[in-house]
């Protein structure tokens, strides 16, 4: 049993990369709780990929420690471009990561099958992926991700890729997808609108090396969109909060 433990835990991490004297990241620690949506914003290259990359077990910590508190510790890791296997379709797309499980080939479908649908992309299961728009690609690498039913779902920058009309209708999406799901995730953004949209949470980074500067609780309810949004007058006041501190640092020379 996890008790009352924060799903997911960041510890007093520093990582310093082979070679280098300065670390990236320094001093990190953040909790998620389980079901929560959280969102790291920082100015590029101050190790918010890095944090995704730790918690995938791809990279390891010079300092600190991370731990998952969840005995299924399953992660899905969704990236800013889909990935996807060109000569597979939709379906063995998504039935891919399923592989690794020790579902059967007619479990494997269903749960692929599910997922397809969850992302409302029923009907598109035989195309290849040269055959569906950016957003479509998009919501298969989504589908993949949430079919194997992961403790934590990793998203870094999961919209980027995408033109600002497709993006905006796919970060509604992923609300309902990922609440309806009760998912946690820990997405990585540069984009204020979106991490307002989505998050519960907002922990904004500096830059090198990556700190956690500042945490703020979203004080909207988890039923939101951009258009509500937008005529709420404390959103534009928490916007304006977030743009302060996502300022780049001018240094003392250049102001003169
Ligand atoms: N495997 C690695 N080996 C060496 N240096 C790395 C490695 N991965 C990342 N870095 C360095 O660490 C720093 C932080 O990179 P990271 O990608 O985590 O930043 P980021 O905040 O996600 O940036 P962006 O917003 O631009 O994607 C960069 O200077 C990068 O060059």
């Amino acid at each position: 049993m996890t008790g009352d433990r924060p799903l997911l835990e960041i510890d007093g991490v520093l990582k310093r990369f082979a070679g280098d004297t300065d670390p990236v990241l320094d001093s990190v620690s953040l909790a998620v709780a389980k079901g929560e949506l959280v969102a790291l914003i920082g100015p590029s290259g101050c190790g918010k990929s890095t944090v995704l990359n730790m918690l995938a077990g791809l990279v390891e910590p010079t300092e600190g420690q991370l731990r998952l508190n969840d005995g299924k510790a399953r992660i899905s890791y969704i990236f800013q471009r889909p990935r996807l296997i060109p000569w597979r379709n939709v379906l063995r797309n998504v039935e891919f990561s399923l592989e690794q499980t020790r579902l059967s080939a007619s479990e494997r479908r269903r749960a692929a099958a599910e997922a397809i649908a969850r992302v409302n992309l029923e009907g598109h299961e035989r195309k290849y992926p040269h055959q569906l728009s950016g957003g479509m690609q998009q919501r298969v690498a989504l589908a993949r991700g949430l079919a194997v039913e992961p403790s934590v779902l990793l998203l870094d920058e999961p919209f980027g890729a995408l033109d600002a009309l497709t993006r905006s209708y796919m970060q509604e999406e992923l609300l309902g997808i990922v609440r309806g799901s009760g998912t946690t995730a820990l997405l990585v953004t540069h984009d204020i609108d979106e991490a307002l949209l989505l998050a519960d949470r907002v922990l904004v980074m500096s830059s090198r090396p990556g700190r956690i500067k500042h945490e703020l609780r979203v004080p909207f309810g988890p039923e939101r969109s951009m258009d509500a949004l937008l005529h709420n007058p404390e959103y534009g006041r928490i916007r304006s909060e977030l743009r302060h501190l996502l300022r780049p640092e001018v240094s003392e020379a250049l102001v003169g």
